[in-house]
Formats: C-alpha cells, structure tokens, sequence
C-alpha cells in the first residue's frame, strides 16, 4: 500500500493509480460507527468524489469484523436528546451513508466479517460486495428496539434480495452468513479472507481499464433506473447518457483503438 493518510476513524490508502481503499479502523470496538466516524466518512467521501483521476473506492474493515453497526456505548449519550436532536443525529449519519453510495466511480466493499446493523446499511451503500467466509450480514436493528428502516437498508433490501427475503431478514433480525448472502445476492463473490483485498482489487484493476465516463455513467443509469417507475423513463435517461458519451473522447478513441488492433488509452473527458 502507498501514501497511507490516517484520519482518527479509518485509513485511506492509494495502492494503484485510481484506486482508493477505506478501511474502517476501530477494531477493538468491531469497527463501530461515531458521530466523528461519520462525519470523517462524509467528508472523505466528498474529497474522494472531487478527485478526477479516481476510478474505483473500496471499503473494508480492520480486524474481524466489517462493521458492527452504530457504537451502542454513545447510545446513552443520545437519550438527552430531544426529538429534533435525534432527527438531527439520525440525517448526520444519513448523509455520510449518501455520500459514499453517491461517489460518481464504483464502491465495492470488501466485506471482511460481520455488517451488522448500520454496518449492513454501509454494506450495502456499495455498488459490489465481495465477502470472505467470515462475511456476515444482519439486520440488528429490531434486537435494539430500532427499525431496518435505517441508513437505507430498507431501501436496498427491497431491490436487491426482493420483498419477502427482506421482510423476513429484517423482522427476524438473524445472521445471514457468506455463502446464503452470495446465494441471495447480497454477496457478488466469496473468496478466501487471506485474498479478500486482492480479489477487490483485481475488479477494481478491471474496471480501472474502462472507460472512465463510460462506467461513471453507467453507475449514473443503474442508480437513477433504481428511482424511476417506467421503462420510458428508464430509456430517456439511458439515452441521454450515451448520447453524452459520444460527444466525449472516450468512445473515439475506443473505436480507433479497436480499428488499430491496441488497448486505448481512455481520459474519462
Ligand atoms: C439502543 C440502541 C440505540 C442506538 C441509537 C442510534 C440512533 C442514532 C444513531 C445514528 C444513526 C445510525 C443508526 C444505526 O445504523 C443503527 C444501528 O447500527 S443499530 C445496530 C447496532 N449494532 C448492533 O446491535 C450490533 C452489536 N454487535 C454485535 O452484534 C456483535 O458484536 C457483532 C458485530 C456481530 C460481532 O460479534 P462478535 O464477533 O461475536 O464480537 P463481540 O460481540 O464479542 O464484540 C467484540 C467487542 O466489540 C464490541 N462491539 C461490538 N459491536 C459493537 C457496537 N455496535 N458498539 C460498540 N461496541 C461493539 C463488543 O461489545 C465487544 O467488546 P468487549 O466485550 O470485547 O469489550
């Protein structure tokens, strides 16, 4: 890894050109979340996004666990807050949870152990997932007395492991290991722990050697086609963002590229 900066809640390391890793760094307490993890989450996620040579972000944990969700030791600290306090409280972590799905280049998490509770939630703020077998998921929020309604886990549970398995997931608040994850989707791989990093940055070299504009806009198409209720709508996006791309240089020099019998050289303008 090169160019480690330490912030107080996680690290941020460049080991390839284009590449970011963030690793949540409070293993002693299974990588739990604070107020000032979440506001250093937003902020590097806003640094990241402005960064135009970044092409890929990828999120793991240090030591066993991925995430643990909320710290529940500060969970005292919020019972003195009034309603409007906690609305506060809750929106704080809403928007570092936003600004991570919402970085223009692809988030995979490489998800090294549990991602529990508001840990899941940033699971699946991830466009990939890739897990080792220590992967696992669940929804804790109903042990606690709060609801799966949380950082946007209801939301992507929905679309992605369907209604049912949702409702069931969430209401029974129980574990859901690698290989049922991988089976429902939740995972796209599992690997061995020891090569989890490599796997997810192997994808990320892949993705690195595409267009940039062309895999940024496809992030942009595959997320907006999440939030739109027909396929006309869908095509009017979709339409729009290739039409941009052909005004760009990516797909003329792809094509020169392909005529010339070599790799291209993409500038994601
Ligand atoms: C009543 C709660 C009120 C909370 C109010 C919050 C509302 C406002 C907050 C802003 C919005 C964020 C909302 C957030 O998304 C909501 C949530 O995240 S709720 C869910 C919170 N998380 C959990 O309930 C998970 C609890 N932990 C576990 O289930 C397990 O620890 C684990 C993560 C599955 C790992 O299990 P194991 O590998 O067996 O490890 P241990 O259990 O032995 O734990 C080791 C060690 O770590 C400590 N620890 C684990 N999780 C947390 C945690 N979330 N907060 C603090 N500390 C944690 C654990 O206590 C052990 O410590 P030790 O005993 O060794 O000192």
């Amino acid at each position: 890894m090169t160019e480690s900066t330490t912030w107080e809640t996680f690290t941020l390391e460049r080991p390839k050109p284009g590449i970011a890793v963030v690793t949540l760094n409070r293993p002693e307490r299974m990588n739990s979340m604070t107020n000032t993890m979440f506001v250093e989450l937003e902020k590097v996620a806003l640094q990241l996004d402005r960064e135009d040579d970044l092409r890929v972000l990828i999120l793991t944990g240090a030591g066993k666990a991925f995430c643990g969700g909320f710290d529940l030791d500060d969970a005292e600290d919020l019972a003195s807050l009034t309603p409007m306090g906690m609305l506060d409280q809750q929106e704080l972590a809403a928007r570092a949870l936003s600004a991570i799905r919402s970085i223009r280049v692809p988030v995979i998490a490489a998800v090294n152990g549990a991602a529990a509770g508001g840990g899941l939630s940033l699971s699946l703020a991830a466009d990939i997932r890739i897990g080792s077998p220590a992967a696992r998921f669940n929804a804790a929020f109903v042990r606690i007395g709060l609801s799966a309604g949380d950082l946007g886990a209801s939301w992507h549970l929905t679309r992605l492991i369907g209604p049912a398995r949702a409702a069931e997931f969430a209401y029974t608040g129980r574990f859901i290991d690698a290989v049922e994850a991988e089976s429902l989707g939740m995972l796209n791989a599992v690997v061995p722990a020891d090569s989890l990093l490599d796997e997810a940055l192997a994808m990320a070299r892949l993705i690195c050697a595409n267009s940039p504009a062309g895999v940024q806009l496809s992030k942009r198409a595959l997320h907006a086609n999440m939030e739109v209720s027909s396929y006309a709508a869908a095509l009017e996006l979709e339409n729009r963002g290739q039409a941009l791309l052909t005004r760009g240089e990516d797909m003329p020099e792809a094509l020169a590229a392909f005529k010339d019998k070599r790799s291209p050289k993409f500038t994601g303008r």
